[in-house]
């Protein structure tokens, strides 16, 4: 018999051999030799980067592509795809160095035991840099998981298009992002970002639902701080200009900022439970029959009825309203730290998965700025786009006033979030809790743009202002009147405010119209909410046939 060699001996083997090495015994004419080579190969796949390479990558506290998919995948489930793929590039002597897998690793595997396509680029191999035969094989298992209706998870940590491979890695960037583009609605695409992913090579992540950064160790720019220095004389470091927190506080890329790399793959791991494997699927349920939630109100569901605040100017955290209707008060926030003044994530009542978007009294008052509205919005259209029912809370004074957001565009991008409510057909539930004023109100999920069952508390002011605005506007006349003739002006504006509050801010007015179906006693929230949910599994609505929409962005 043949006898075999440690292919992975010599550290700086890399490069797929094509022929075993004449000493080490292995026959290729014979059966056994032909396995024994088969051995040999899978042996080198796994070693594919040098050992220098992957003690480099570990001390700067990041794993490899295959630890990675390890710590994403259920145990023992991964399936690799394309592992004896090489470049064929001669350019640059590449043709001495063709490591088996050309820098990325790709395949199938199960998160829970569901089927998901994964790859993971390995910047142990050419610096994770993407040539013709990489891009080849993330085209190949995004066709894959299109084909099956599967979830995509990409794990990158690249150095952007292969440098020696030239337009024809720009090619291949185009063919993911067209792929990206047209499995966006079919099947959830998340993006990990643990390394560099640089240049063109975001516009992949950008179009996917969900970005996930690793602090301190992932970056994200299209252009670099030293191009930035030279083009702008901007000093900026890698990590301002585009870590982690830059992209999950400044500028709204991404979605979750891990900790670290297990933090953000479990992060990734919790998502994908929320969600469907395609847009023809519901997302999985984890309803037990024999345990559902009680209906009855229960002592903490009548914590709700003392959290409202006597003032309306004094906050409270929407927060405790959410988790006091999700099973178990588990919400698992979707952009905890951009603009925080909306709050979005996912939740299950009855074991079902649910999106919530609720304002934050807590910051900025609640009221929507461009910021809020855009990322509220994307998140409505990706509950919509994957069969999410969305429950909204509403405590909203208004649009931020102020010329950075007129400039910036609100108006506009203010606009996306009336359009994603009023083209979701997924049940929609609203919650009035207090504050429902102006435009405001019409956009956070009312009657109006399409809601099916929205529920007023009886502190719910739903006006066209709050008292304050609305006196000195009615009564400017007579506050000024009674200025001139010595009265006291303050006693007047309390008296008119008093008098505004106890016509107009109330829920009465709408319920009175069927804007909202009923008004509740905050403790029958989670009842009202769970029963709704239970009514809506069945709605069935479509909107006219066209191309597409267009969306204002
Ligand atoms: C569409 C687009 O993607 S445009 C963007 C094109 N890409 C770029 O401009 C980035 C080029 N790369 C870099 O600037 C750096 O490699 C960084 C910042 C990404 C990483 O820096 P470091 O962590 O210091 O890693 P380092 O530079 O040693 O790269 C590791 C290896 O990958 C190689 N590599 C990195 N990026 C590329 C690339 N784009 N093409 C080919 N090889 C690359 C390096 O040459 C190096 O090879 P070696 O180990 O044989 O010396």
């Amino acid at each position: 018999m043949a006898q075999t060699t440690d292919p992975v001996a010599d550290p700086l083997s890399v490069g797929g051999t094509d022929v075993p090495d004449p000493d080490s015994g292995i026959d290729i004419h014979s059966t056994a030799g032909k396995l024994a080579d088969l051995k040999r190969r899978v042996a080198e796949v796994a070693h594919a980067g040098s050992e220098r390479a992957v003690e480099k990558q570990h001390a700067r506290g990041k794993k490899t592509a295959r630890e990675r998919l390890e710590l994403l995948l259920d145990e023992g489930s991964f399936v690799e795809m394309d592992k004896y793929a090489r470049h064929r590039s001669t350019a640059f002597g590449q043709e001495a160095n063709r490591p088996y897998g050309d820098g990325v690793v790709t395949g199938y595997g199960t998160v829970d035991g569901r089927t998901v396509a994964v790859f993971a680029q390995d910047f142990t191999v050419f610096g994770g840099s993407l040539g013709e035969v990489f891009g080849e094989k993330i085209c190949k298992v995004m066709d894959f998981a299109m084909k099956v209706g599967c979830p995509v998870v990409g794990l990158n940590d690249s150095g952007g298009a292969r440098i020696q491979e030239g337009v024809v890695s720009l090619g291949l960037y185009g063919e993911i992002f067209r792929r990206n583009v047209h499995a966006s609605g079919v099947i959830p695409q998340i993006s990990l970002i643990m390394g560099p992913c640089a240049g063109g090579a975001v516009y992949s992540p950008a179009v996917t639902d969900f970005t996930v950064m690793v602090d301190q160790t992932s970056h994200m720019f299209i252009t670099g701080p030293e191009v930035i220095k030279t083009v702008t004389g901007e000093d900026v470091s890698f990590e301002d200009l585009g870590g982690a927190r830059a992209h999950n506080t400044k500028s709204g890329v991404a979605h979750y900022m891990g900790s670290d790399e297990q933090d953000a793959i479990d992060y990734v791991k919790e998502l994908l439970s929320y969600l469907p494997s395609n847009n023809l699927e519901e997302p999985p349920s984890f309803a037990d029959d024999s345990e559902l939630p009680s209906l009855e109100v229960t002592d903490e569901d009548r914590e709700l009825d003392t959290l409202i605040p006597d003032s309306a100017n004094q906050p409270y955290d929407m927060k405790v309203v959410i988790e006091h209707v999700v099973d178990d008060g588990e919400f698992l926030e979707v952009q905890p730290l951009f603009a925080p003044n909306i709050v979005v994530g996912y939740g299950r009542v009855e074991g079902r998965s649910v999106g919530v978007v609720a304002n934050q009294p807590m910051q900025f008052a609640g009221t929507l700025d461009i910021d809020a509205s855009e990322k509220a919005a994307r998140f409505v259209r990706t509950c919509d786009a994957f069969n999410i029912p969305v429950l909204t809370f509403v405590d909203v004074p208004g649009f931020l006033p102020g010329t950075d957001q007129e400039w910036d565009g609100i108006i506009r991008r203010g606009a996306k979030l009336i359009y994603a409510y009023a083209e979701a057909t997924v049940p929609l539930v609203t919650v009035i809790t207090r504050k429902a004023y102006g435009g405001a109100y019409d956009v956070m999920g009312s009657k109006h743009l399409g809601a099916d069952i929205n529920l007023a508390w009886p502190t719910a002011q739903i006006a066209v202002m709050g008292a304050q605005g609305a006196v000195n506007i009615l009564y400017r006349r007579q506050l000024a009147a009674a200025a001139d003739a010595g009265e006291n002006v303050d006693e007047a504006r309390a008296r008119f405010i008093a008098e505004y509050e106890d016509t107009l801010a109330n829920p009465y007015i709408a319920a009175e119209r069927g804007y909202v179906d009923t008004v509740i006693t905050p403790s029958n929230t989670r009842m009202n909410v769970t029963k709704a949910l239970r009514a809506l599994r069945t709605k069935r609505e479509t909107l006219p046939p066209k191309k597409h929409g267009n969306i204002p962005l």
